[in-house]
């Protein structure tokens, strides 16, 4: 397997702010992605749940399922409920041929409070949440494995894996095969990380990757006026690769001369109201093309 591009759907119908794109239909948005030359996408809320009638409507554009979001609450509920639903992740994933499942702990995130500064109230864990999140993931892991699957997990703003100081105590933490790492270089760099870092620590560990770039202008603005992560999203602090702050060719060289295999995806969520979902998708396909001739 080699790499394999995706977009995700969410600069077309927004999961984290369902009403940003609600006007945005599920065909019109899949098949934007088809034209702009990506071949995989991930799952959105406006998607079919039948594995049958989703397969039907992406063969006919040649998209593949890359992964889809999972939040996990090991820290603030019973394990067997992150556990049961899981599993039904796992196997609607499974059933669509996806490899990795995104998992997030959303336990104490502000990520989707609306009025809470994300970069002051972050939740930081105490030494017994970090073990129930470890063991936790650990078994997730390992039911992922059983279906020849991995669990990637998401470092996000606003959750108590963000910068690297947790990125570290997680993978530190975590047998390598039962937990692995997405890299998403928005969110690093949101947080202040560097994402060169932490690709080059963890390049083993990595299966999944997001490409989000960052708005500088915007960056500024959320750490002034003390914005939360819904809030900075609406404001535009996200946008494709290539319109940003960051330079992609060394985060590019990095996964090159790793030997990455899996997929890339594309992950810019905005208001679409301002920023047109196909016109950026293909302005980050051209940039991609331009840096990794991929
Ligand atoms: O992977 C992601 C999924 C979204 O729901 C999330 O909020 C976004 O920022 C992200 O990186
Ligand atoms: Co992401």
């Amino acid at each position: 397997m080699s790499i394999t591009l995706g977009i995700a759907p969410i600069a077309w119908t927004n999961d984290d702010m369902p009403e940003l794109g609600a006007e945005n239909s599920f065909e019109q948005c899949i098949s934007e992605m088809a034209l702009s030359g990506f071949t995989g996408t991930e799952i959105g809320n406006k998607y079919p749940r039948e594995p049958q009638v989703l397969k039907s409507y992406l063969e006919l554009r040649g998209l593949n399922v890359a992964s889809a979001w999972f939040s996990a609450f090991l820290t603030t509920k019973p394990y067997a409920e992150t556990e049961a639903a899981f599993v039904q992740h796992r196997d609607f994933l499974h059933a669509m041929g996806a490899k990795v499942i995104v998992v997030s702990e959303q336990g104490h995130s502000v990520q989707g409070q609306m009025d809470t500064p994300v970069i002051d109230k972050k939740p930081v864990f105490t030494d017994e949440e970090w073990d129930r999140l470890t063991s936790g993931l650990e078994k997730l892991g390992a039911l992922a494995r059983e279906k020849d699957m991995r669990i990637v997990y998401h470092h996000h703003m606003g959750t108590g894996v963000q910068t690297t100081a947790e990125i570290d105590r997680l993978m530190a933490n975590t047998d390598p095969d039962k937990v692995s790492l997405l890299f998403d270089t928005g969110h690093l760099v949101f947080s202040g990380e560097d994402p060169l870092v932490i690709f080059k620590k963890y390049q083993d560990r990595i299966f999944h990757i997001h490409f989000k770039d960052i708005r500088e202008d915007m960056l500024r603005q959320v750490k002034e006026e003390k914005l939360s992560f819904l809030q900075s999203v609406k404001n535009g602090v996200f946008t494709v690769p290539g319109d940003g702050m960051i330079d992609f060719r060394p985060i590019w060289e990095l996964i090159d001369a790793s030997g990455y295999e899996g997929w890339i995806v594309v992950e810019a969520e905005q208001d679409p109201a301002k920023a047109n979902p196909f016109l950026y998708a293909q302005k980050a396909r051209n940039y991609i093309r331009q840096v990794t001739k991929i």
